[in-house]
């Protein structure tokens, strides 16, 4: 028998219940690894039946971490909350229906067949990936999303959309409800109904925390719905709340399926025999591979194009949870593993050079789906399908790659459906828990992300003196050092400098550039 079979099988976790398989043979730990973790593990896991049942898991942020009840109401620590999920679930589904019966429908129009979706990072990743997955032709209501402040980007999902705003329900989505790339995609939804002469009240829903400034805009232009969020979910872990239930119902995804397939995979991964927990296993193996200090990238490889969003989604999950600069005693550690990939084979021609002849800093994740389709599957030569090719293609790189001593470990799903792409989510929001208690960190709160938005922040105040200054001597010229001086801040020159660059490229904000012997000693003024 060959040692790959023995070890393959050795090592294989095979879930049944969740149609899915994990195996990990093709990571070189040796035989004593799981011995050696099982301490740390075991201790994963009582952190994670402490957080199930209500903890402070969330330290940083004084919160509890709810994710899983959302998927099993009654593990909640306290009947309110389960209450207030299963009122949720229902509401989701009520309006969803009411929406597709026509019974709430947009004025003039015997209902909506749009769906635009504002929001951004779990606000958006989730219910993205979800749409993509499990969207298609026969979708209820067509979704488009704004996921970020581009003003560009809006205009062409607004084109893309075009007359057929008339019929589009707008979800704006945000867990703090402050968060400034959505307020802009929801003023600038607004004004496009505006311009079309519709009334946007009529046709916008909220899903938000309560009482939030997003909320309040909701009651005060009495909004369609408005859908709860609550401080003990986390925006990345949210796709099981209203975040992703309420646009997936709307565009006629089984939600009941997604949920019914996280629940299964939540009852998996909370076995204590560590070898038979698949999320388990894939923190071991990523502690395994990267020492427990991200020292090697993640490489997501899913061989199913319904899959292509997946590494989006698991960038934000695993990233944004990991990567911390402090662990739980206070300790600078640094943390955080690189999350990259699309989708094969189409990989294969982009960047599985460096990967089979390149540095060695990874080890991949490949995603197998075995059903190819729903129908049947032609012959693209005697006998072969290209579903054939495509898990060829899977197994040839799994094999090109051990070839040369590069690690990888296959999820195997049996089909693509709700139940799956439930059971994937939920199998790398606890991984990532497990994976987190392992290295000792905060995985829940994303400290790291405010500093950039204070920075933006200063910088729009900043553009406000400058520009106040330009409009306030019109046509006077002035280099970005010299305004910079004007307004006090000359330390800013080359935030000023950017500014006029990027004020000067939009003819509509009225500030003139006449480029000097240097581009960095042009001059400005305002039109
Ligand atoms: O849902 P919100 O509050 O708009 O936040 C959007 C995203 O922004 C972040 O806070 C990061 O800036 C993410 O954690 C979150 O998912």
């Amino acid at each position: 028998m060959s040692a790959n079979w023995e070890r393959y099988q050795k090592y294989l976790c095979d879930c049944p219940e969740a149609g899915m398989l994990i195996d990990v043979s093709g990571m070189a730990f040796n035989d004593d690894f799981f011995a050696t973790m099982e301490p740390a593990m075991q201790e994963a896991f009582n952190a994670m039946t402490a957080l199930e049942s209500g903890a402070i898991a969330n330290p940083d942020e004084n919160r509890m971490v709810g994710h899983y009840w959302l998927r099993n109401p009654g593990l909640a620590p306290d009947s309110g909350i389960a209450a207030e999920i299963e009122f949720s679930v229902r509401a989701v589904k009520e309006f969803s229906a009411a929406i597709h019966a026509g019974e709430i429908a947009p004025p003039g129009r015997s209902g909506f067949t749009r769906l635009l979706v504002i929001g951004i990072g779990g606000s958006a990743l989730g219910p993205q990936f979800v749409a993509d997955a499990l969207g298609g032709a026969s979708d209820r209501l067509k979704p488009y999303f704004f996921d970020n402040t581009d003003p560009d980007g809006m205009d062409k999902v607004l084109a893309e959309i075009g007359p057929a705003l008339a019929e589009t329900l707008v979800v704006v989505i945000s867990k703090s409800g402050g968060t400034k790339e959505t307020r802009n995609g929801m003023v600038e939804a607004q004004a496009a109904f505006d311009a079309a002469g519709l009334e946007f009240a009529k046709y916008a829903v909220a899903v938000t925390g309560a009482g939030s400034e997003l909320d309040k805009a909701a009651v005060a232009g009495g909004w369609l719905a408005r859908f709860p969020m609550w401080d003990w979910v986390g925006g990345r872990t949210s796709v099981t709340s209203a975040v992703g239930l309420l646009p997936a119902a709307l565009q006629g995804i089984d939600i009941d399926a997604l949920l019914k397939g996280a629940q299964v995979c939540d009852e998996l991964t909370r076995r204590r025999e560590t070898r038979s927990n698949p999320a388990a296993l894939l923190a071991l193996m990523w502690h395994y591979a990267t020492n427990g200090r991200g020292e090697k990238d993640m490489v997501v490889l899913p061989y199913k194009d319904r899959l292509l969003l997946f590494s989006r989604y698991l960038q934000q999950l695993i990233m944004e949870s990991i990567g911390k600069e402090l662990d739980l005693t206070g300790t600078v550690v640094n943390q955080g593993i690189s999350v990259y990939g699309n989708k094969g084979a189409t990989d294969q021609h982009a960047y599985v050079q460096q990967l089979r002849e390149g540095i060695n800093n990874f080890f991949v994740t490949f995603i197998e789906v075995l059903q190819d389709r729903p129908g049947k599957s032609l012959e693209v030569e005697p006998g072969v399908t290209s579903g054939d090719y495509l898990a060829g293609f899977l197994q040839g790189t799994r094999k090109a790659l051990a070839g040369k001593g590069r690690e990888s470990l296959t999820i195997t799903i049996e089909r693509l459906d709700a139940a799956s792409i439930g059971t994937l989510i939920a199998l790398y929001e606890r991984a990532v828990g497990f994976y987190a208690a392992l290295v000792g960190i905060n995985a829940y709160h994303q400290p790291g992300v405010e500093a950039g938005k204070k920075a933006a922040t200063a910088v729009l105040a900043l553009q406000a003196k400058i520009m106040a200054r330009l409009s306030s001597q019109p046509g006077v010229e002035f280099t970005a050092l010299e305004l910079a001086g004007a307004v006090g801040d000359e330390g800013e020159t080359e935030t000023v400098f950017r500014i006029l660059l990027h004020l000067a490229g939009n003819p509509d904000r009225r500030v003139l550039m006449a480029r000097g012997a240097t581009i960095a000693t042009s001059r400005f003024k305002s039109a």
